[in-house]
């Protein structure tokens, strides 16, 4: 499968996690992985599975990295029903209010522009014991084995 490991950050955890997911998928999968910075979401490409890693920042905003995609995807016409992605979360519990929200709403604005999430997003609590790798990675691997068996 094409996948594009894409990621929203501000401090880094989210392109490291990207990167520990590329490096888990290459083999099996044709992987590519970019900052969201460098991403136009006019351009997301449907042979791509897009799998979005993004922290929270500021008042549950999207990070810093990931502003200008959201703010393009704001201003697109619905029109991207040939995307498909998975979407995982950094975020801090003591943030209780606003918890992992930026990939909430990162998610919320891809699926009102027709985008099909595939999986629950699935998210990571800063302040607990458990590395992201180690839910990240099941998660995406019973993601893309799901999208295989519908093949
Ligand atoms: C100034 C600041 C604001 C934050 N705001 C939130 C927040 O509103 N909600 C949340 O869940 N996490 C929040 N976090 C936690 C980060 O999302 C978390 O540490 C994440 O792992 C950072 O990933 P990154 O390095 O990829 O940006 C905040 C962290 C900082 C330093």
């Amino acid at each position: 499968m094409k996948i594009a490991v894409l990621y929203g950050t501000e401090t880094g955890n989210a392109a490291m996690l990207a990167d520990d997911i590329k490096s888990a998928l290459d083999g099996d999968h044709d992987v590519a992985c970019a900052d969201l910075a460098a991403i136009d979401p006019a351009g997301l490409d449907g042979q791509d599975f897009h799998v979005i890693v993004c922290s929270t920042y500021g008042d549950g905003d999207v990070p810093a990295s990931a502003k200008p995609f959201m703010t393009k995807l704001e201003a697109l016409a619905p029109k991207l029903s040939h995307v498909r992605f998975a979407i995982f979360g950094l975020g801090d519990s003591e943030y209780a209010e606003t918890f992992a929200h930026g990939s909430m709403k990162l998610a919320e604005a891809l699926v009102a522009r027709e985008a099909v999430q595939v999986g629950t997003r699935l998210t990571h609590n800063a302040t607990a014991d458990e590395l992201p790798e180690d839910i990240a990675l099941p998660w995406i691997r019973a993601i893309l084995a799901d999208l295989e068996d519908a093949v």
